[in-house]
């Protein structure tokens, strides 16, 4: 039988679409991986930002991890907006009994500036989950708070993908310069090297649910046995698409286009 790559995305909902684990399962789908999701919390949100927040009791968070694990083949899996501490030390113990690659987009603040974790769950992400990851993304704001460090330049940035991989013990970094001045740039750090993604920046406000969409297109190239340079690289382009096609939906930040990167709609559909 045909080989199917399986991803897996852990996160909090939106039910306008363009984040969480709507904007991931589109991602999975548009990059031919099999999509699974778990939900932590059930968000009512929109463009315009976030009304309330529902979490799944801890018990609740389990069984659906268990029903991945005792039954679902997983390659590569994210997480996303994990909000409370209890939750985080739940899927620190849940990883390590599967053999899959993880990536960390450690979410804390939606892009309308909703506080999507809480405060004491901080730690716990620094010390129980950053160490289990192939990959964190943090924006700026996000690689300030795991380093403690103002990250102005972005020789700032580089030192900071060094840091979170030396310091924090996570397996790469990738730094992503969406929310600084000049083009998108992001910075990798495997651990030997620092590699650069660079696009030009896209003069738009729709850029709602851009970190989810980035890593959850990383996590589909990683489950397609990508090398993590390389699965960057694709998933830079997929986001970029995504971004300069993205939608002018809703009274906010629009979601983006996860349909952008497909070469048969490029020319035809926009
Ligand atoms: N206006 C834009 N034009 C082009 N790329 C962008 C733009 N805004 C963000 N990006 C890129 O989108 C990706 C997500 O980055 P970012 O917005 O920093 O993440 P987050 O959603 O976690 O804050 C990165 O590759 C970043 O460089
Ligand atoms: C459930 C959930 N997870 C993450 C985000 C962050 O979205 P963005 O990528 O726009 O910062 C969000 N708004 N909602």
């Amino acid at each position: 039988m045909k080989h199917v790559p399986c991803a897996l995305t852990i996160a909090g909902t939106d039910p306008s679409g363009g984040a969480g684990i709507q904007a991931d399962l589109k991602t999975f789908q548009e990059l031919k991986c099999y999509g699974m999701a778990v939900i932590t919390s059930a968000v009512a949100q929109n463009t315009t930002g976030v009304k309330d927040v529902h979490h799944l009791p801890l018990g609740f968070l389990e069984k659906q991890l268990q029903s991945i694990s005792e039954d679902m083949p997983v390659h590569a899996l994210k997480t996303g907006m994990v909000a409370q501490k209890d939750m985080m030390n739940v899927i620190a113990d849940w990883i390590p009994k599967i053999d899959a690659y993880y990536v960390m987009d450690p979410v804390m603040i939606a892009q309308s500036g909703d506080s999507l974790s809480e405060e004491e769950s901080r730690e716990v992400l620094r010390n129980q989950l950053l160490p289990l990851t192939s990959l964190v993304t943090p924006n700026i704001p996000e690689a300030e708070e795991i380093t403690g460090k103002r990250i102005k330049t972005e020789k700032d940035m580089k030192e900071a993908a060094e840091a979170i991989v030396k310091n924090f013990g996570a397996g790469a970094a990738l730094v992503k310069g969406g929310h600084k001045k000049g083009t998108a740039v992001d910075y990798l750090f495997d651990g030997n090297e620092i590699y650069t993604f660079e696009s030009e920046r896209i003069q738009t406000k729709n850029t709602h649910g851009t970190g989810c969409t980035y890593s959850a297109a990383i996590t589909a190239y990683l489950a397609r046995g990508y090398s993590l340079p390389e699965a960057v690289k694709q998933a830079k382009h997929f986001v970029t698409e995504a971004i300069r096609h993205s939608f002018d939906l809703g009274h906010g930040s629009g979601p983006t286009n996860h349909f952008a990167a497909r070469e048969e709609v490029s020319n035809k559909w926009m």
